[in-house]
């Protein structure tokens, strides 16, 4: 099937390319809903080093979106079905490491072609539905909570039992999505987080605290999680590895473009446990669509990240939007694509 697929050949410059995809065994989904990740916004912006950006380019952007079912060879899903897609390509199974870690998977947008696409040509296994009456909008960034949700399993598996309380250090979207999950699964614990915007922590209505991270007498956590990436990494960790108790663990997010200096000597001396997570996996989306079902509620407070919708309808639209999300205040952009 001919397929028009809107490629990144250098910063801030698209351009459309028309392939001939196979589609036996495939669902062809027509996006509906994208939505701009940080990562999108360092291929954008060519922040990325030269060799990152030479090596990944031309490639579409965007990993996070949903779509309508146009047709389905396989028979899984029926025409019009509301679908999240799934970025994460894998290319084999390991009974020990998770889709999202094998280095043989493909991701969209980091190396392979993303979602800005007129049609994505799928496997069943790429695409999990929707409830019918989902608000699109917010369901565009289920990938970034699923990340989340990712996030806080391996946590679950990881962390000693005492979570009286937790630490989210990060105040953006991410910061926002993680104390969301943390609260709806870990309902008796206390999240508190840690930012550096008063506006921004005022939207964390539902945690139990919010700190500013210059406050003095900052309150201490049983485990924490860094959300900020970038240069606000190396403050976040060295605040963290200050105000964790001795055994605890410290869920790494944030991506930097520079590696961080980490005060080991304190790690050690409280006997920390440090572990990162990036991106998710087919059983990552599938309990967050879970838990959009069990708690509706979370949408709702989700709904508060979206920022802007900008319809999409030509090439000249997808720079607008990826120039307005650099822009943005806070919360995420969000295409509504009609190429
Ligand atoms: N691991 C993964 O799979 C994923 C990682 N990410 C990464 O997570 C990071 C955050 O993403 P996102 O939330 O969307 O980005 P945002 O820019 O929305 O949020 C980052 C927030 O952290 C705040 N911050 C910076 N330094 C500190 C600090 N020392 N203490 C407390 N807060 C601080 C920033 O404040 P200010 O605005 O004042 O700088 C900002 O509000 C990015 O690096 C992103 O690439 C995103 C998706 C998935
Ligand atoms: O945003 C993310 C997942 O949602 C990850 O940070 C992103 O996939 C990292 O990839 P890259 O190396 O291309 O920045
Ligand atoms: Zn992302």
């Amino acid at each position: 099937m001919l397929n028009t697929v809107y490629r990144l050949y250098a910063p801030r410059s698209f351009q459309p390319i028309v392939l001939d995809a196979p589609i036996v065994d495939k669902v062809i989904v027509r996006p509906t809903y994208l939505s701009i990740c940080n990562a999108d916004q360092r291929y954008y912006q060519g922040t990325r080093s030269k060799e990152v950006l030479r090596r990944k380019l031309p490639m579409a952007l965007i990993h996070e979106g949903v779509g309508e079912v146009v047709s389905d060879q396989t028979g899984v899903f029926s025409r019009g079905a509301k679908v999240v897609l799934l970025p994460n390509d894998p290319t084999e199974t390991d009974p020990v490491i998770a889709e999202n870690y094998l280095t043989s998977s493909h991701f969209c947008g980091s190396g392979y072609d993303g979602f800005l696409q007129e049609a994505m040509i799928l496997s069943p296994e790429r695409l999990v539905e929707l409830p019918r009456d989902i608000n699109l909008e917010v369901a565009a960034f289920t990938e970034l909570v699923s990340v989340a949700v990712h996030a806080v399993s391996r946590f679950e598996g990881i962390a000693h039992n005492r979570k009286q309380s937790i630490g989210v250090w990060g105040d953006g979207n991410l910061g926002f999505i993680v104390s969301l999950v943390l609260r709806r699964v870990f309902p008796n614990a206390e999240v508190v987080v840690y930012g550096r915007n008063r506006e921004k922590l005022n939207d964390f209505t539902f945690v139990s605290r919010i700190c500013l991270v210059d406050e003095e007498n900052l309150p201490t956590v049983d485990h924490a999680f860094e959300c900020c990436g970038g240069d606000g990494s190396i403050a976040a960790i060295d605040q963290i590895i200050d105000r964790i108790r001795p055994e605890g663990t410290i869920s790494l997010l944030g991506v930097s473009e520079n590696p961080v200096p980490i005060n080991t000597r304190m790690v050690l001396e409280k006997g920390l446990r440090l572990f990162g997570s990036s991106r998710s996996g087919r059983k990552d989306f599938e309990r967050t669509v879970a838990l959009y079902e069990s708690n509706p509620e979370m949408l709702e407070y989700l709904q508060s990240l979206v920022n802007e919708v900008r319809v999409i309808r030509s090439v000249s639209d997808i720079s607008a939007a990826f120039e307005a999300d650099i822009r943005k205040p806070m919360g995420k952009t969000i295409m509504k694509w009609e190429m």
